[in-house]
């Protein structure tokens, strides 16, 4: 097909189950959803209500089937209903779904996690990935007793009250990206600059000199869609922070067993003196963690004086999720033929845009990648926001209607899995071609 070829008119696609469930949730949850990013706000609509997934596949309640690229927003990394990991789920279940006591199964986590994750020789583990932020924020604080952090625009590391400003994900899309509720107070110590720009990060610290705890990023943000980091910037964070005795902290909420085994600074090989990790660490579960050399991790609580804790930190399930997960990736090492994979993805997109003469920029690091509806290269929020959102919106329905299911929002990252097939992305790319056209107008 070339962008001469009509566009297919939609196919029908109706989502009547899924819109009385969501008028029925919509009572008595706000918005319907217990988490914004799945309400649609950024695509218009309502959202499919989902029955159940495997492998590569989503089925909602409607009877649709969709090849997933969300994956949980990062966490199914293997697909879903991997029988290992469900396997492991059940025998742990069968036990007790949480004690409060300690487990052999969170050393054994604690232990693969130190071996994979270089800046990482100590893990806690936590329910979030913001419980993560948020404690590891506390412990760059605790530890150099200074409390200014550097955020970069348009990063997402949670709902954290000092991290809300200016942040990426579904609050850059629901028209109040600083919260209210989040006090001057919690938000006065957060400085913000561009992504990408050492040059901001070095003009920071000489404006606050000696206050600065931590220079706080995603190493390769995934909240804005995905945009990578320029060569040699990662070092140069490196070299700034060391140089004004501020903690390099990388959240690899995202990239954590995404871009490789160790992350993106095994990845990229820069290493921060402090991690975090969500999403994949939990198999889909809900676990997250954070990390750094045993001196830094000796000050948390009961060691340390910085407190830390939690219910079902650790909890049973989960790290039995987590750790069969990070077991299978480190045995079966996907990254190589995920990267293939999405490449063959980035080049189907790229081609069906350019054929579609739609302007775009597709970016990808690994397996997460995104369409930007802009001329690209984008490096940076701003560059993010120059999309066209509407174009956006209409091409996500049509891909939708397609049984493509991809992130709702322009400011996400697509993720892909193991389980995705060449001809998995072969369907998408020619639905991609179809959906451009019908949006395109
Ligand atoms: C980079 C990053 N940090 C932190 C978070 C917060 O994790 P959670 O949603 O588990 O609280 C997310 C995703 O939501 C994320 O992408
Ligand atoms: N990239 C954004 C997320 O992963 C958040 C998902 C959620 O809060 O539902």
């Amino acid at each position: 097909m070339d962008a001469t070829t009509p566009a297919r008119s939609k196919p029908e696609y109706r989502l009547d189950r899924s819109h009385a469930e969501f008028v029925r949730a919509g009572k008595v949850i706000p918005g319907g959803v217990n988490s914004p990013a799945r309400a649609f706000g950024a695509v218009g609509g309502e959202p499919p209500f989902l029955d159940r997934a495997e492998g590569a596949y989503l089925y909602d309640i409607d009877g649709h089937q969709y090849i997933d690229y969300i994956g949980s927003w990062g966490p199914m990394i293997l697909g879903h209903c991997r029988p290992e990991v469900n396997a492991a789920v059940a025998e742990a279940l069968a036990k007790s779904p949480s004690f409060g006591a300690p487990t052999v199964r969170e050393a054994e986590i604690a232990e693969e996690v130190a071996a994979a994750v270089p800046s990482i020789e100590m893990v806690r583990f936590v329910s979030s990935g913001t419980e993560a932020a948020m404690s590891a924020v506390r412990l760059a604080r605790g530890v150099t007793g200074r409390d200014k952090i550097i955020k970069m625009i348009g990063h997402y590391h949670g709902h954290v009250d000092a991290l809300l400003v200016s942040a990426g994900s579904a609050v850059a899309t629901l028209g109040h990206p600083n919260s209210p509720g989040v006090t001057p107070g919690a938000a006065a110590d957060t400085i913000l600059v561009p992504f990408n720009d050492a040059s901001a990060v070095a003009s920071a610290f000489e404006r606050y000199p000696g206050q600065v705890a931590a220079v706080l990023l995603e190493p390769v943000a995934g909240n804005m869609g995905c945009v990578p980091p320029r060569p040699g910037y990662l070092e140069r964070l490196r070299e700034l922070t060391t140089k004004h005795g501020a903690l390099l902290f990388f959240d690899e909420v995202m990239t954590g067993f995404r871009l490789s085994y160790g992350g993106a600074q095994e990845y990229f090989g820069v290493t921060p003196d402090v991690t975090c990790l969500g999403k994949i660490i939990g198999g889909g579960l809900p676990a997250a963690a954070y990390g750094a050399s045993k001196e830094i991790m000796s000050r948390i609580s009961p060691v340390g004086p910085i407190f830390q804790a939690g219910t079902l930190s650790g909890n049973p399930l989960a790290m039995a999720a987590g750790l069969t997960t990070l077991r299978l990736l480190k045995r079966e090492n996907p990254y190589p033929a995920l990267d293939r994979l999405a490449e063959r993805l980035e080049d189907g997109l790229r081609r069906a845009a350019t054929d579609a003469r739609v302007p775009h920029c597709v970016q990808r690091v690994g397996s997460m990648i995104t369409i930007f509806f802009a001329e690209g290269p984008i490096h940076d929020f701003d560059d993010a926001k120059r999309s066209d959102t509407a174009l956006f919106g209409r091409f996500f329905w049509e891909l939708l209607a397609r049984g493509v299911y991809f992130p709702c929002s322009q400011f996400e990252a697509a993720f892909l899995s193991s389980a995705h097939t060449e001809a998995d992305i072969d369907h998408t790319v020619q639905a991609a071609r179809e959906a451009l056209l019908a949006a395109r107008g």
